[in-house]
């Protein structure tokens, strides 16, 4: 079973449905509350755990109800739940979401997971030194991801760093990591002054380029490579980038070769999109499998 570790958010996303969203001062009535758990780590984790891997968590909540529900969701996916420590007399993440006229708005608040600092992280080295692959995202603190590029450098550990939310990432951080998968967007903004194939061809067989229904695209180290994802349904895309990397980062530690690895991740975010939510749509490793015969 592929060991993998994940480092990142984990948060409560509190949803609201509204006809229309309440101006400064005003007040609307809304038609509908749900709390679903979220967070890019978090649900990189549950993804990862549901196709099939064995996933440990390196996170924080914090001492509420929704921490609990937080350990709650990861425990009914499997997934070690040892390095998700509750930090005192702090409120778990959160993000405040209303969906109205057609678009949302979202509020978030870090909270807990600005602890997840390179202290703490460093207290769970051995688990990442462990792993055979080691997935982080950007919804930590930026020295916290520069200090595990360093422990998976040390220890040989390859790390697959999935840049979301865009943010400039420090070129020692590009260097270490093994495998690095922004969107379209996250591209621009990690390597400004340079053309996608620019970027493309200084990391072969490193920087792969997620493009939506497109598919990947990758530098082999002698030609662009486009690797199509499947022609579904789409009922929601939220979750699809979580879903890729989680799937890309099990079947790499699974020693799957390149190409199949990239097939493996498009056809997993392809399932999640035909599905309502981050988590609600993640596919079981079975419904993958099937679905690639
Ligand atoms: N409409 C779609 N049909 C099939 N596959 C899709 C579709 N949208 C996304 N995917 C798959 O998910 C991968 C990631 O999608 P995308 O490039 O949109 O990332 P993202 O912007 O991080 O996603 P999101 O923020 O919506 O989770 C794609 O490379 C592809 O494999
Ligand atoms: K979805």
């Amino acid at each position: 079973m592929a060991k993998i570790c994940v480092i990142g958010s984990s948060s409560m996303d509190l949803v609201v449905t509204s006809s229309r969203r309440p101006g400064a001062g005003e007040t609307v009535l809304g038609d509908s509350f749900k709390t679903v758990p979220g967070g890019k780590g978090a649900n990189q984790a549950v993804a990862a755990a549901r196709l099939g891997a064995d996933v440990t968590m390196i996170g924080r909540v914090g001492d509420d109800a929704f921490g609990t529900a937080i350990l709650n969701n990861f425990k009914a996916n499997a997934v070690n739940t040892q390095n998700v420590k509750p930090v005192t007399h702090m409120e778990s993440g959160t993000a405040h979401i209303v969906l109205a006229e057609g678009d949302n708005s979202i509020v978030v608040v870090e909270a807990a997971n600005r602890e997840v600092t390179p202290a703490y992280v460093d207290e769970a080295a051995e688990v990442i030194q462990r792993a055979d692959i080691v997935l982080i995202q950007q919804e930590i603190p930026e020295e916290t991801v520069v200090r595990v590029s360093e422990i998976c450098a040390q220890s040989g550990t390859p790390l697959l760093l999935n840049p979301a939310p865009a943010r400039k990432v420090p070129d020692e951080v590009i260097d270490k990591a093994a495998y690095i998968t922004p969107n379209e967007h996250e591209a621009e903004i990690l390597f400004q002054g340079m053309t996608p194939a620019e970027a493309l061809r200084k990391y072969p067989n490193k920087l792969f380029i997620t493009e939506g229904s497109n598919g990947v695209r990758y530098f082999d180290g002698e030609r662009e490579i486009v690797v199509p994802t499947y022609k579904v349904e789409p009922v929601d895309t939220t979750g699809a980038g979580d879903t890729f990397n989680a799937a890309f980062a099990v079947a790499l530690a699974e020693g799957k070769p390149l190409q199949e690895s990239i097939r493996f991740a498009n056809r997993a975010a392809s399932l999640s999109v035909t599905k309502f939510g981050a988590q609600g749509g993640m596919p079981m490793r079975s419904e993958v499998e099937e679905s690639l015969k």
